[in-house]
């Protein structure tokens, strides 16, 4: 590979602070790399003294493989790539080890003790009800961004509008707590570190004598506390070398702070800027359209994208009438150009479900970049297949009194308790029948319930969810309560419509759970054949490229995702116009952006990120 310019410039800086602002596929990593070597072979750095931070684990696996790949049989003993977090893992460790004291980690899930149970516990004791899973996600991420933004949880829940009940309780027991007992989750990795580099003089100096060199790449999506960390640690030689592009900044909503970018010049009067914007990756049609659709934020550094690359396909916008002819289109793409290097790529991970269904029935393989698809073990679909397996036997009063209140029927708690006094093995109808004084009004009531409850054995699984959704009335409690759950109706109705679609091609109800268990194996167990389609969000599909990519699912609250509930404020807006252009500048050759008009009664309109594409082009 021939370096450009540029990109040899990059490469050739040595001391002193320097901020390389690139646009995607400029050759970040590449830069990254080269410049190690430079370091190492032209300016006789020792290895060890060299710290390259990546954004992940996965990505300091690619940038170690992408070495070993550019300069095969050097000896790359000592060069470290390392996430922040390991990075600060390994100072607490020595920190503790000095004081004679130790540190829990309990970021991990299989462990019986993790944060997330700690969390549930919490919130239990403090709101008297137990979490769901959506709302777990809000309270992690919201602590999560005021360690990673160094804000007051004052000013966060004074500008912000947070769906937790008593956060400030939550979240102060939860910091308690976890001092008391010394333990640790992601973010105070990165608050102790601070706290140690600050206060402990050795350590500091120690830290500042080891890693000579910082390089830190993506630093678009390096939180505010890590950047204060870095900065501390590559201070006073102050040699630090910045990779970034601002406009691919896509984790905004867990503490992410280009501003950090921005203040650069004021924090380094003397540092060195580098621009990088060519791309080496996509055709002329594709940078040319990605350049126009950015340059519609505000708030970033003004580049000017271009490439060598030549012209091929125009970008294509595709407009069906429904979910299934997106489907289809996508077969057909695949069947005519076989699935090597193609990615289909969402805004939700939700949307993977559908794919990895149709995928699957025909026989096409396929990797998922999240292995842990949470549509499998949630809530709403165990609650449904409950319901399907106590039609089965409807003595299952195990199943009932925790869904009984969530469909038709007025049955109380009293009678309840009353009909689990009665023979175990008979119907639960039956049983609460029985109760002293009811009326026949309500034995009516029971009887029909009863009756439904028969139907639903005779239905195919699809009817069978069709059924459980309007006739007993399991769609109304899903309106009524949604936002209890930390969710909106329009999302817990995907995750029925997911479920009728892998429920249409079963025949009973063992067949299904058989289905919905082997696709989940699937999924966890992904293909790892490279020549498989990769299913992605966009935010895991940063840092990869593929010949051909498929954005689907591109439906105005969707993409970008905004539901009735959240704010549409400007900075919001840009974010997921970023989002959008990191999953547009994945494509090297072909892309296509999909979108559909109805889901099932639905009327449905385009992404208006498709609208400024259109008028753009
Ligand atoms: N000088 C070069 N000549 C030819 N190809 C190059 C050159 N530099 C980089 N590339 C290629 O361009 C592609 C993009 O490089 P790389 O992945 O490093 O970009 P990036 O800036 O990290 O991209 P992004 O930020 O979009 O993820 C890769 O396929 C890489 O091999």
């Amino acid at each position: 590979m021939e370096l450009s310019l540029n990109q040899e410039k990059a490469i050739n800086h040595v001391n002193g602070p320097a901020l390389v602002l690139a646009v995607p596929g400029a050759g970040k990593t590449t830069v990254i790399i080269h410049r190690t070597i430079n370091l190492i072979s032209n300016h006789r750095v020792n290895p060890d003294k060299i710290l390259s931070i990546t954004f992940s684990k996965s990505s300091a696996m690619d940038m170690k493989n992408r070495f070993e790949k550019m300069y095969p049989g050097f000896n790359r003993t000592g060069i470290k790539f390392s996430t922040i977090h390991s990075f600060c893992y390994g100072l607490i460790r020595e920190y503790a080890y000095i004081k004679k004291t130790d540190y829990k980690l309990i970021e991990e899930e299989k462990n019986a003790f993790n944060k997330y149970n700690l969390l549930k516990k919490i919130y239990l004791e403090i709101n008297n009800e137990y979490i769901t899973e959506e709302k777990l996600e809000i309270l992690i991420s919201a602590i999560s961004y005021i360690k990673n933004m160094m804000i007051n949880p004052n000013d966060f829940i004074n500008a912000n509008k947070i769906e937790i009940d008593n956060f400030l309780r939550i979240y102060t027991v939860y910091e308690n707590y976890k001092k008391r007992h010394n333990l640790l989750d992601f973010d105070d990795m990165l608050t102790i570190s601070l706290e140690i580099l600050n206060s402990n003089k050795y350590l500091l100096a120690k830290y500042r004598d080891k890693y000579n060199y910082i390089q830190l790449d993506e630093g678009q999506d390096t939180s505010k506390i890590q950047m204060e960390i870095i900065r501390l640690l590559a201070s006073p030689k102050d040699n630090l070398f910045i990779v970034a592009d601002d406009d691919q900044s896509i984790y905004g909503f867990r503490g992410a702070y280009p501003q950090g970018l921005f203040d650069f010049k004021k924090d380094y009067p003397k540092g060195k800027f580098f621009y990088m914007e060519n791309n080496f990756r996509s055709t002329k049609n594709i940078v040319s359209l990605s350049n126009k659709f950015i340059k519609k934020n505000k708030t970033r550094y003004n580049k000017n994208i271009t490439t060598e690359n030549s012209y091929l396909e125009p970008i294509n916008i595709i407009k069906v009438n429904n979910i299934d002819e997106q489907y289809k289109y996508i077969l057909k793409g695949l069947e005519e150009n076989g699935p090597n290097s193609t990615a289909v790529l969402f805004r939700n991970n939700l949307s993977a479900v559908g794919l990895i269904e149709i995928l699957e029935k025909n026989k096409l393989p396929f990797k998922t970049r999240d292995t842990k698809l949470k549509f499998f073990n949630h809530w709403l679909v165990n609650e449904i297949l409950n319901l399907m397996k106590f039609a089965e036997d409807t003595s299952r009063m195990e199943i009932f009194e925790n869904l009984y209140y969530k469909i038709k029927g007025y049955i109380s708690k009293k009678q309840i308790n009353y009909a689990k006094t009665l023979d175990s093995n008979a119907c639960v109808f039956d049983r609460i029948m029985e109760y002293p004084g009811i009326s026949e009004f309500y034995k009516k009531n029971l009887r029909e319930l009863k009756l439904d409850f028969k139907r639903i054995t005779k239905l195919k699984p699809y009817d069978a969810i069709k059924y459980i959704e309007s006739i007993l009335e399991y769609g109304e409690y899903l309106k009524e309560n949604s936002k209890k759950y930390g969710m909106t109706y329009d999302t817990l109705k995907m995750y029925i419509f997911y479920l009728e679609l892998i429920a249409k091609s079963t025949n009973s109800l063992s067949e299904f759970i058989g289905r919905l268990n082997h696709l989940q194996y699937l999924c966890s167990n992904s293909n790892t054949n490279s020549d498989s389609i990769t299913l992605s969000t966009v935010h895991s599909a940063k840092g990869l490229e593929f010949d051909r990519v498929y954005m689907v699912d591109l439906i105005e609250g969707e993409f970008p995702n905004f539901n009735q509930d959240s704010s549409e404020d400007l900075e919001s807006l840009e974010e997921e116009r970023r989002l959008f252009y990191v999953g547009m500048t994945r494509a090297k050759k072909y892309l296509t952006l999909i979108t559909y008009k109805n889901l099932e009664e639905k009327q449905l309109e385009q992404s208006r990120f498709l609208d400024e594409l259109q008028e753009l082009d």
